[in-house]
């Protein structure tokens, strides 16, 4: 099913159905309510949508507004959108496919309110497809991209649905209203971390795309003169378009080992919370939004960096690459708007440093943070050592996490109430969390190549690109790991020129390097990136297929020019 809909691409109305009302059902509903609902989610019996943001609030879920009031004399619950802005507005599939949907809105129960919960709503009909009673339904119209998909609208008029519509999993209403507390109140977004995660993979996947693309065209496409009077070389071989390309290709593999750990995490951590340890959420939940953020916003700065390294064919949709770069920008915003994501990363940043501060052993992702030394001592470093950079990655990032709590503690030492200070210092924040999130991707892939037993050149290459990764992370972010002379000069000189050299040694494997992803020209669709290299005869095909070149002598012509044309001769 993830291939159709991968060919498909841009979405289409039922991509929603599979990527986020059938795992609500599966991480949200009673064993019982699942008997009722996932066998029908899962053969497509209903389609769903996920219905949680609306026109006022996205990013804040706390302030939805749309409300599921408890009425004990039916035991139904009464769904409602009592204002404009609590319209739900955005929701894949919700605007004219889905005929249910997951809807997030305020709990009250005997006149208090406990919150945003999950509800199952029949939103159209089962015979007809009509809007059920109460239940007004639309497109929110054209967007940037993926617009096979109709995200939509939703107003519910106090609409009764039954007590067990209710996803009951881990919070619940009893009969007579009485509201039983789940483990944790972050329970209810538990289907959000988890489609986070996979996030990391669609960015993974988005950038390896768009690698394929420009590495395979850029070996088709000859331009200039390397040196007088010789033929025209491969764009590839010039050092810039390598320095543009191999670090985005470095990075799609990056994504792809750290979207493994993160299913494994997830795995491994909701299969705790299962036994009713809770200890590993947070951690869970930090690395899923941090890991989001990152991987979606290098992914579409990526992306962008490969069009233009396709020159102006790239521009065309004929390459693909806007199409990719238009869903990889749905990404950054999409499932939790990456800035707020990133701060939600700081925010558990700050509170194990403090822990950490108190002696405290940090362990699991942010270890670190308590075994990097402060005070670092300068040295000529080994900058082609795996070891070596993985640490300067690490001491950057503490040292960040660690100027930023500090810089914080010190706002709020001069009178600053927390949250002011908080954002105040929201920037450097940002930057540590990214140093943080960046660091795990950096150690993840070197410890990841280190397990490639099938074959020593394999392990290789891959080491080859982990090494031009770190180098071009170093090189960009200098300044960072030269502020407490951790790096001095001399080692980013260093960097600069290993990083040269692994230019050179990827080269020769980066065909193969992007045709390991396996992305078929039917997932790709793009006439740059075909396997076979013809690209310039299917070019001319794709072309001459537009719609104006179906008359020669277009309408338009007739109607505007020709007049035009002519008046403006007859005045001469
Ligand atoms: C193809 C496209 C598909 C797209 C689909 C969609 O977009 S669907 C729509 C997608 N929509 C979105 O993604 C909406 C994005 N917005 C949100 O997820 C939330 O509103 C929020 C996380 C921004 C704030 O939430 P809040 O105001 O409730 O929280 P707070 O900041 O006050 O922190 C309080 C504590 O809670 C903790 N904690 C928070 N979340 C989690 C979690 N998931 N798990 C565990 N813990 C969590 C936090 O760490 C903190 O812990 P501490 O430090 O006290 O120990
Ligand atoms: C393609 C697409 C598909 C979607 N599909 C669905 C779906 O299926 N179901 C669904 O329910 N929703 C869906 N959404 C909605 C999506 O989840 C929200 O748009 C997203 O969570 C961002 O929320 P927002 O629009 O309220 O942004 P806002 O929060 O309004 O963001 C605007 C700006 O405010 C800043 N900001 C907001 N809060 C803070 C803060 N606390 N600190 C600092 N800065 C802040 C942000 O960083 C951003 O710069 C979809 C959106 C898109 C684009």
């Amino acid at each position: 099913m993830a291939a159709a809909l991968q060919t498909l691409g841009g979405g289409i109305g039922i991509t929603l159905h599979w990527i986020a009302f059938t795992p609500t059902i599966e991480q949200q509903a009673t064993e019982e309510q699942k008997k009722k609902w996932l066998k029908l989610a899962q053969d497509v019996a209903i389609v769903g949508a996920y219905a949680q943001t609306e026109m006022g609030h996205g990013t804040f879920v706390r302030g939805l507004e749309t409300t599921a009031t408890y009425d004990p004399s039916t035991q139904e619950f009464v769904i409602n959108s009592p204002t404009l802005t609590s319209t739900k507005w955005w929701p894949g599939g919700l605007g004219k496919t889905a005929n249910h949907a997951t809807v997030m809105a305020q709990l009250y129960t005997r006149g208090k309110c406990y919150g945003p919960h999950n509800f199952m709503v029949q939103i159209r009909s089962l015979e007809n497809h009509q809007p059920c009673p109460g239940v007004t339904l639309g497109d929110i119209g054209p967007k940037m991209e993926s617009n096979g998909n109709d995200n939509g609208f939703a107003r519910f008029d106090h609409v009764r649905i039954p007590r067990e519509n209710m996803l009951m999993k881990f919070a619940r209403v009893e009969a007579d209203g009485t509201y039983v507390q789940p483990p944790s109140s972050k329970l209810a977004y538990s289907n959000m971390v988890y489609l986070r995660g996979t996030f990391v993979m669609s960015a993974a996947q988005a950038l390896a795309s768009a690698t394929t693309i420009a590495v395979r065209y850029s070996c088709v496409r000859r331009q200039s003169e390397m040196k007088p009077g010789e033929p025209e070389p491969q764009i590839l071989e010039y050092q810039t378009q390598q320095y543009k390309l191999f670090p985005q290709l470095a990075a799609a593999y990056a994504f792809w080992f750290a979207s493994w750990f993160m299913t494994q995490q997830h795995g491994s951590i909701t299969g705790s919370m299962e036994k009713g340890d809770m200890s590993g959420l947070a951690e869970l939940h930090a690395l899923s939004a941090g890991l989001k953020s990152y991987t979606t916003a290098v992914t579409a700065r990526g992306i962008d960096v490969c069009r233009m390294a396709c020159g102006g064919h790239g521009y065309s949709h004929a390459s693909g690459l806007p199409a990719l770069f238009g869903g990889a920008a749905a990404l950054c915003t999409a499932e939790g708007e990456n800035t707020v994501m990133m701060l939600q990363t700081a925010r558990y940043l700050v509170k194990c440093f403090a822990q950490s501060q108190a002696g405290k052993r940090l362990t699991g992702t942010v270890a670190y943070l308590s075994a990097v030394q402060p005070s670092p001592v300068a040295g000529n470093r080994n900058m082609s050592d795996l070891g070596t950079l993985v640490a300067a990655f690490q001491h950057r990032a503490a040292r960040m996490v660690r100027h930023a709590a500090m810089q914080m503690q010190g706002e709020m030492q001069k009178g600053k109430a927390r949250e002011d200070a908080w954002n105040s210092c929201s920037v450097l924040l940002i930057k540590a969390a990214e140093a943080h999130v960046h660091s795990f991707v950096v150690r993840n892939f070197a410890e990841t190549v280190q397990t490639v037993e099938v074959d020593e050149s394999v392990r290789a290459v891959l080491t080859s690109l982990c090494q031009l990764y770190s180098l071009y992370g170093i090189t960009e972010h200098a300044g960072d790991f030269l502020k407490d002379g951790y790096l001095t000069g001399r080692d980013i000189d260093a960097a600069s020129s290993h990083l040269s050299a692994m230019l050179a040694r990827v080269r020769p494997d980066a065909v193969a390097l992007v045709d390991a992803f396996d992305l078929h020209d039917k997932i790709l669709r793009s006439v740059l990136g075909r396997y076979d290299g013809r690209v310039y005869e299917h070019l001319y095909e794709w072309a001459k297929k537009s719609p104006l070149n179906k008359s020669e002598v277009h309408e338009s012509y007739y109607k505007y020019l020709q007049p035009f044309l002519k008046s403006n001769r007859a005045k001469l």
